[in-house]
């Protein structure tokens, strides 16, 4: 019975500042910090023991990886960092405060800019200067594919190669795994392992520092899901 368990990072800066983030590679704050040191203790705890790990490009996730696995005795396990587990793209929100959106669109519009399955942000353009275009990690990416503001449906297109590739035959072969990643991209996944439907997603939140521990069967069905609450 393999296991997949998927944490969101801890607290961010821009979590505690209630700001955009997406993309935008800010730390977690010293609560995300003890979150991740918390998680990583539950694990332990629970006894799981991971075959793999991933996680973002993205600094507040590498290292919720890196406290969960040090506080697990785990740090010595095969990781591997892709921006398929990056946070959704907000484009032109990046940055902006959550509450003065609201102020300046209505609450309704920011709500389904956050939550819904199929709206997109404001676009930025590649030429812009916070645009991912322009970072160095993103260099080997075709320029056609790198986002520059994203939905749920359009971040859940882009994390699936890693699970059909990556994450399903390593679950099929036994292995146990652990993500390290977002709000977004893992409310994505979870939609696609749990069958979620697309109006249904909007009402499903992932808690920072919270494992969210599922058992499979030899098929791929979950059997149990569970959560390591704080
Ligand atoms: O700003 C973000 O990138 C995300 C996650 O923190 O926010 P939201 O929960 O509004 O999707």
């Amino acid at each position: 019975m393999a296991k997949l368990v998927l944490i969101r990072h801890g607290q961010s800066e821009w979590n505690l500042e209630n700001k955009f983030t997406g993309w935008v590679d800010v730390d977690l704050s010293e609560k995300g910090v003890e979150e991740a040191k918390g998680a990583g203790k539950r694990i332990k705890d629970a006894g799981l023991e991971f075959d793999f790990a991933y996680t973002s490009v993205l600094t507040r996730a590498i290292k919720t990886l890196h406290y969960v696995l040090e506080e697990s005795d785990q740090l010595w396990i095969p990781e591997t960092k892709t921006w398929r587990l990056n946070e959704r793209h907000y484009g032109k929100l990046q940055g902006q405060n959550k509450a003065e959106a609201a102020e300046e669109f209505g609450d309704d519009q920011v709500h389904i800019w956050r939550r819904s399955y199929d709206v997109l942000p404001p676009l930025m353009s590649p030429d812009d200067e916070g645009s991912a275009s322009n970072d160095r990690r993103y260099a080997n990416l075709d320029p056609h594919i790198v986002p520059q503001g994203e939905n749920l449906k359009v971040t859940l297109d882009r994390v699936m190669p890693l699970w059909e590739d990556q994450i399903a035959p390593k679950l099929l072969d036994n292995k146990n795994v652990v993500i390290a990643a977002h709000g977004n991209s893992l409310r994505a996944l979870s939609k696609y392992i749990e069958g979620i439907s697309d109006d249904d997603i909007i009402n499903l939140e992932m808690a920072t520092g919270e494992p969210v521990v599922y058992t499979f069967d030899d098929k791929l069905n979950v059997t149990d899901k569970t959560k390591l609450g704080k």
